[in-house]
């Protein structure tokens, strides 16, 4: 196993365990990946659902977890305990803009609609240039493939161009997906590489 050389990774994923066993297992997996690796954690905070999974797998491998979580969603009755470092932000907008600045890649594991926000904002913040993080879609059992078929589609009907369908990179297991995020080079034509003084102020903003 090659040391990565990613020092963080941000993983996005569901704040409820889902119903099969394989999401719970690949977030395991994941977390035993980076692990592995000598991949520090950053994720969304709390001990529920794979969220807690992740980062308790992380811990226990004795790497560092940074747990980015909103001060209306700390208390443990909503997101349980966090383990390693947490770092209390105002809102979810700031979260996402914490979580993003603390890491060198993002990875989906399977999720609801908080997930698939936050997994849609990078790709479309890489999509304009404002990062050239890698972002992986860990699809445990096929579970984003009509998200992948609405995407193949929106290509085949012209709103998001070829070169940017290529900024998901997708893997069935973690070890692959690392693989190949560990391989990744950016190069999708970038829509607003021309626009640097508005995407300084909006990395500004955000904190990308
Ligand atoms: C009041 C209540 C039950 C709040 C639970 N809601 C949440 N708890 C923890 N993380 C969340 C929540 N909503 C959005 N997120 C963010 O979105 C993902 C989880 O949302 P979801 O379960 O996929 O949609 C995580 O990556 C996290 O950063």
């Amino acid at each position: 196993m090659r040391q990565s050389r990613f020092k963080r990774i941000c993983v996005f994923c569901g704040s409820s365990q889902g119903k099969k066993r394989s999401y719970h297992d690949a977030a395991i997996e994941l977390g035993n990946e980076l692990v592995a690796r000598g991949v520090d954690l950053v994720y969304g905070g709390g001990s529920i659902g794979l969220m807690g999974m992740v980062s308790q797998a992380v811990h226990d491998g004795g790497r560092h977890v940074i747990g980015v979580i909103p001060k209306t969603l700390m208390t443990p009755e909503i997101s349980g305990e966090t383990v390693g470092e947490v770092r209390a932000v105002a809102d979810m907008h700031q979260r996402k803009a914490e979580m993003a600045r603390h890491s060198d890649a993002f990875i989906a594991l399977p999720g609801g609609y908080g997930t698939l926000e936050e997994l849609l904002e990078v790709i479309t913040w890489a999509q304009l240039g404002i990062h050239h993080k890698p972002v992986g879609l860990l699809n445990v059992d096929g579970y984003y493939n009509s998200l992948l078929t609405f995407i193949d589609k929106a290509v085949e009907e012209g709103f998001i161009n070829t070169s940017a369908r290529r900024i998901i990179v997708l893997a069935p297991t973690a070890e692959e997906l690392m693989e190949k995020l560990e391989d990744y080079v950016p190069y999708h034509d970038r829509v607003a590489s021309n626009l640097n003084w508005e995407i300084e102020a909006e990395i500004e903003h955000l904190g990308y």
